[in-house]
C-alpha cells in the first residue's frame, strides 16, 4: 500500500508555478480525483515507476497509445535505429512516410489516401476543414460528450478534459464558430434524423467517434453507425470517423474494420505515432486530392511525417500484426471486465462496465451508459474514491471518470489478477 508521494507532492508545487495547474494538459493535474499527481519516472512493459519509488499497473497507456506497453523492445530499436542512422527531422519526404502511408491505406478500410499530421486534434480539424472545402458547406454535427481535441468548434459539449473540468463549452470560443457546430445525442439517430430535415443541405460532415472514448467507453448501438452512413449518404455530407482513440485499439482496421462502416474521412493519431506526437487523416482518393498542394484546401506542418514518430508507429503496428495480437488483448480485457464485475458486485457497488476490446470503463451507475445523459450521472464522487484507493494499491487508472481505460499487450493475467485483488479491496472500501 502506498502512503505518500513527498518527491512527487515537492515537484508539483514547483510545477504549477512554472505551468498552467502545472501541467501540460489539464487531466494530468489529477483534480478531479482529489489528488496532486504522481510524477512518473519512468515505464517499462505494464508498469509505471514515479519519482517516489512506487510501482503502478498503468492502464492509461499514455492515454492509448502505447498498445505495446511501455518501451517495446521493437520500438526502442526502431528509433534508435532512426536516430543514428537518419536523424530527428527534415521537413522533406522520406521512403518512412511511404511505408507508414501504405500500411495505413491497407489496414483501414475506408482509407485510400493518408497526410500525416502531428495530433489527433491537428487531425480532426484538417478533415473538418477538407469536408468543408469539398462540400462548399460549414455546419458540422457532433455528438454530446464526444471529444475532437480542442479546436474551437469542438469545443462544444465536448468529453475528456473539459468535460472532467466542467468546460464543455470553453470561453475564448467564438459565438459565431459555435453556431456552425450541431450538438446531437450520441446513439441517438431520431434526432440526427431530424436535424437533417431541417438543415441537411448545410451540413458539411458529421464527426463521431464510432465508439466513444472521451466521456468514458460507450459503445455504438446496433444500428447506429450504419444510420449515419445512409443519412450523410442521402444529404451529401461527409461522414467522419475520429478513429484516433479506436484506430488499431479495437481491431487492427479500426472501429470501421470492426463494424463495417465506411466513413468518408477517417482521423487517426495515438498508436500510428507508438508513443510520439502523431496524427493522420485519409479517406477516399477524390476527397483527400483536394488537400494542397493537389487540391486547394490547406493544411502544412514542419513536423509532420517526422521519422522518429513515423518508425515508432511502423515498429508498433509491425507487432500489432502478428497473428493473436487481438485476440490476447480481447482475452486480457474480458478477464478483468469478469473480475471487476465480480468485485463490484460482492461489495455492493453498483457498477456498469463498457467495454470494446482493449477500451473500456467502470461507470459508478446501475443503468446502461449510452450517451453523454446517462454517463454524466456515473457518481464522480465514488468514482473519486474508489480511483484512489486504487493508486494507494500500485493500478494507475485514468484520473476522471470520463475517460476510457486501455489494456496493452505487456499486461498479463498475473497483472490483472493483482488488479481485481486490489479491486476487490477497493470497492470495500467505499462501501465502508
Ligand atoms: N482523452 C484525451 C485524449 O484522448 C486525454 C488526453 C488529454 O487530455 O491529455
Amino acid at each position: 500500500m502506498i502512503e505518500a508521494w513527498p518527491k512527487s507532492a515537492a515537484a508539483y508545487a514547483e510545477a504549477v508555478k512554472l505551468m498552467p495547474g502545472g501541467v501540460n494538459s489539464p487531466v494530468r493535474a489529477f483534480k478531479a480525483v482529489g489528488l496532486t499527481p504522481p510524477f512518473i519516472q519512468r515505464g517499462e512493459g505494464a508498469y509505471l515507476y514515479d519519482i517516489d519509488g512506487h510501482r503502478y499497473i498503468d492502464y492509461v497507456a499514455s492515454w492509448g497509445p502505447l498498445i505495446l506497453g511501455h518501451r517495446h523492445p521493437e520500438v526502442i530499436a526502431a528509433l534508435e535505429n532512426t536516430l543514428h542512422t537518419m536523424g530527428t527531422s527534415f521537413g522533406a519526404p522520406t521512403e518512412l512516410e511511404n511505408e507508414l502511408a501504405r500500411e495505413i491505406i491497407a489496414a483501414v478500410p475506408s482509407i485510400e489516401m493518408v497526410r500525416l499530421v502531428n495530433s489527433g486534434t491537428e487531425a480532426t480539424m484538417s478533415a473538418i476543414r477538407l469536408a468543408r472545402g469539398y462540400t462548399g458547406r460549414e455546419k458540422v454535427v457532433k455528438f454530446a460528450g464526444c471529444y475532437h481535441g480542442h479546436a474551437d468548434y469542438f469545443l462544444i459539449q465536448a468529453g475528456s478534459g473539459a468535460l472532467t473540468f466542467g468546460v464543455p463549452d470553453s470561453p475564448g470560443v467564438p459565438a459565431a464558430t459555435a453556431a456552425n457546430t450541431i450538438i446531437a445525442p450520441y446513439n441517438d439517430l431520431d434526432t440526427v434524423e431530424a436535424i437533417f430535415k431541417q438543415a441537411g443541405e448545410e451540413i458539411a460532415a458529421v464527426i463521431v467517434e464510432p465508439v466513444a472514448g472521451n466521456m468514458g467507453c460507450v459503445p455504438p448501438q446496433p444500428g447506429f453507425l450504419e444510420g449515419l452512413r445512409a443519412i450523410t449518404k442521402h444529404y451529401g455530407t461527409l461522414l467522419i470517423f475520429d478513429e484516433v482513440m479506436t484506430g488499431f485499439r479495437v481491431a487492427y482496421g479500426g472501429a470501421q474494420g470492426r463494424f463495417g462502416v465506411r466513413p468518408d474521412l477517417t482521423c487517426l493519431g495515438k498508436i500510428i505515432g507508438g508513443g510520439l506526437p502523431v496524427g493522420a487523416y485519409g479517406g477516399r482518393r477524390e476527397i483527400m486530392a483536394r488537400v494542397a498542394p493537389g487540391g486547394p484546401v490547406y493544411q502544412a506542418g514542419t513536423l509532420s511525417g517526422n521519422p522518429l514518430a513515423v518508425s515508432a508507429g511502423l515498429a508498433t503496428l509491425k507487432v500489432l500484426k502478428e497473428p493473436g495480437v487481438y485476440e490476447r488483448l480481447e482475452s486480457l480485457s474480458a478477464r478483468l471486465e469478469k473480475g471487476l464485475k465480480e468485485a463490484a458486485g460482492e461489495a455492493g457497488v453498483p457498477v456498469t462496465f463498457n467495454r470494446v476490446g482493449a477500451m473500456f470503463t467502470a461507470f459508478f451507475t446501475p443503468r446502461p451508459v449510452t450517451d453523454y445523459t446517462t454517463a454524466t450521472a456515473s457518481d464522480t464522487k465514488a468514482f473519486a474514491a474508489y480511483f484512489q484507493a486504487m493508486l494507494r494499491r500500485g493500478i494507475y487508472l485514468a484520473p476522471s471518470q470520463f475517460e476510457a481505460a486501455f489494456m496493452s499487450l505487456a499486461h498479463t493475467e498475473a497483472d490483472i489478477d493483482r488488479t481485481v485483488d486490489a479491486a476487490r479491496e477497493a470497492f470495500r472500501e467505499i462501501v465502508a
